[in-house]
């Protein structure tokens, strides 16, 4: 209908591709067939194939490709994958925060409260009474 033929892929069906003689790789979001490549690529045929089955982007940025590299993706490009189906700990680790003493202080506080309140209210409630009567 939208003459929009793009194939997007899951992650399991990429990861189907994972041998010498059959091997696709997810960089950018994209799907690669690099079975052509493997022996030709100056990284070596064992980094891409261990490269497989997963979001490879960070490998090959690491590496820092350069353009005329990048300009030969398109040729092994069969499609785009379905990010939703990537682990997102394999697309980005955000760095976790530790936790500070600061959290256990302001704990203590709540469970203070917690506890002084009723007791306030308590108290009130017992001074209103008292102060009702005597009148
Ligand atoms: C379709 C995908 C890929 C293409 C077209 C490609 C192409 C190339 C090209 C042309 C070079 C030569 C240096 C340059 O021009 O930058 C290279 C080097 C290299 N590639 Fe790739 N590459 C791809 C994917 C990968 C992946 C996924 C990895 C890592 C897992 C990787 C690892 C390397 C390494 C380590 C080198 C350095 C070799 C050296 O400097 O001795 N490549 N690649």
């Amino acid at each position: 209908m939208g003459g929009d033929d793009k194939v997007i892929f899951t992650l399991s069906q990429v990861s189907e591709h994972n041998n010498p003689k059959d091997c696709w790789l997810i960089i950018g979001g994209k799907v690669y067939d690099v079975t052509k490549f493997l022996e030709d690529h100056p990284g070596g045929d064992e980094v891409l194939l261990s490269a497989t089955g997963k979001d490879a982007t960070d490998d090959f940025e690491d590496v820092g490709h350069s353009t005329s590299a990048r300009a030969m993706m398109d040729e092994y490009y069969v499609g785009d994958i379905d990010m939703e189906t990537v682990p997102a700990k394999q697309k980005y680790t955000p760095p976790k925060q530790p936790h500070y003493n600061q959290d256990k202080t302001s704990d203590f506080i709540i469970k203070l409260l917690q506890f002084l309140v009723p007791l306030a209210i308590l108290g009130l409630a017992v001074g209103i009474r008292f102060y009702t009567k005597s009148t």
